[in-house]
This record gives C-alpha cells, structure tokens and sequence, in this order.
C-alpha cells in the first residue's frame, strides 16, 4: 500500500539533510538520490524541493521518462488534491 502525505510533509523534505521529495500531478517523489543524476542538472530540480511540480515536469519530459523513473523514484501521493 502506497503511503500518504500532506502537501506540508512534502514542503519538509527540502534539503539533502531531510530529503529532497518534490510532487509530480498526485504523487510524491524522493529524488534526493536521483538528484546528481539529473540529466537536466541538480539545479533546477532543487529549485522545486519540497514544491509540487508538475507544470515544470511536464513541460520538460513526457510519459516515457515518468514510465522510465516514476516507479522507483515514488514514495507515495498527497492526501489532499485539487483533482479529487
Ligand atoms: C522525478 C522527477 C524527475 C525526473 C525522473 C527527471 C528526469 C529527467 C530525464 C530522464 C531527463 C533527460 C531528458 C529526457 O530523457 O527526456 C531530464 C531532463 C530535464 N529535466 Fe528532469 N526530471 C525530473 C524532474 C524535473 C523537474 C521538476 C524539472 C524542472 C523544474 C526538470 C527539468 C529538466 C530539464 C530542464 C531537462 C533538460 C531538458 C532538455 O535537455 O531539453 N526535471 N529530466
């Protein structure tokens, strides 16, 4: 069973010391690992830490990379959302 978050859990985990979780439509991703290996740079994806960024995911990436990384990088989804 998947694990549930408040969008202030989320705006927690904002550093290398807690974590780096960013939220992605209703999903909450720990990309403190995966960070180094951004191809797009560690930059710009800790510049949403701790945020919801699924404009700037999309914007940036389609379904392939998501089907490529979603997985492993999940970790749960947000109890509250606009889309429920
Ligand atoms: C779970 C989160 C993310 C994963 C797994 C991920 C993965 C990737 C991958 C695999 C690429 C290589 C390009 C490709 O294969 O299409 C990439 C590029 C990139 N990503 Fe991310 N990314 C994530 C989050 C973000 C976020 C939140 C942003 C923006 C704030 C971002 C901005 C970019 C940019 C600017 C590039 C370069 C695009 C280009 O070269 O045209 N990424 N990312």
């Amino acid at each position: 069973m998947s694990k549930t978050y408040t969008t202030k859990d989320v705006a927690e985990h904002k550093t290398d010391a807690a974590g780096i979780w960013i939220i992605i439509d209703n999903g909450v991703y720990d990309v403190t690992k995966f960070i180094d290996e951004h191809p797009g740079g560690p930059k710009i994806l800790k510049r949403m830490a701790g945020k919801d960024s699924t404009k700037q995911f999309w914007k940036y990436h389609g379904q392939k990379v998501m089907d490529k990384y979603g997985e492993k990088l999940k970790i749960g989804s947000v109890a509250e959302s606009a889309k429920l």
